[in-house]
């Protein structure tokens, strides 16, 4: 079974999909990870060198890619959800859960975070309110299960998450 994250910057993707991955015996696959092995730097470097067309490019051949290989729990990046062709892909492979968290509460985690190409900018909370405005629709569209992140912690996240798969009839519940 592949269980897929969409989610803004920040929302807990990479850190609450290890440890689901981990609680459900599945192994842990993190798109950010996969394209920096591909492009051999960080993304932020090749944000700036490149563009973001070619990041977006890289990261629908290894969303395709990752959504064939398996059952995994995958974390995907904020933006997976641009492309028509990747919702499509992980809406119809995978069970995709969107972590929802307001601009305000990433932006209290993000702000001393420097690896975030769309996020150095003066303003970075007024870009994480766009990237809401134009995001929040999409991962709704992509997604099967919506979970609200404001104040959970991770641990009890990765609880909220397998109970609503349990609930939904895609994971057996636990003894
Ligand atoms: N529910 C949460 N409560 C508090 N901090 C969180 C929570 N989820 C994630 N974080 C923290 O926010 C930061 C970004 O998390 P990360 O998993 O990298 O997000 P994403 O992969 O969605 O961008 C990390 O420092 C992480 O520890
Ligand atoms: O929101 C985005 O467009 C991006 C989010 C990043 O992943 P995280 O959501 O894990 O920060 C990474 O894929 C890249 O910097 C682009
Ligand atoms: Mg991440």
């Amino acid at each position: 079974m592949l269980i897929v994250l969409v989610g803004l910057p920040g929302s807990g993707k990479s850190t609450v999909g290890r440890q689901l991955a981990r609680r459900l015996g599945l192994p842990f696959r993190d798109s950010d990870h996969d394209i920096e092995a591909r492009i051999g730097c960080s993304i932020r470097e090749f944000f700036e060198r490149e563009g973001e067309a070619a990041f977006r490019d890289i990261e629908q051949e290894v969303i395709r890619e990752l959504t064939q290989v398996g059952p995994c729990v995958l974390a995907t990046g904020g933006g997976a959800v641009l492309r028509p062709a990747n919702r499509e892909q992980l809406r119809r492979t995978g069970c995709v859960v969107y972590l929802r968290s307001a601009p305000e509460e990433l932006f209290r985690r993000l702000r001393h975070d420097s690896q975030r190409p769309l996020l150095q900018v003066a303003d970075p909370l007024q870009r994480l309110r766009a990237l809401y405005e134009e995001r929040d629709p999409l991962y709704r569209e992509t997604c099967h299960y919506v979970i609200e992140t404001g104040r959970p912690s991770v641990s009890t996240l990765v609880n909220m998450v397998m109970m609503q798969l349990e609930l939904a009839g895609v994971l057996q519940p636990r003894p």
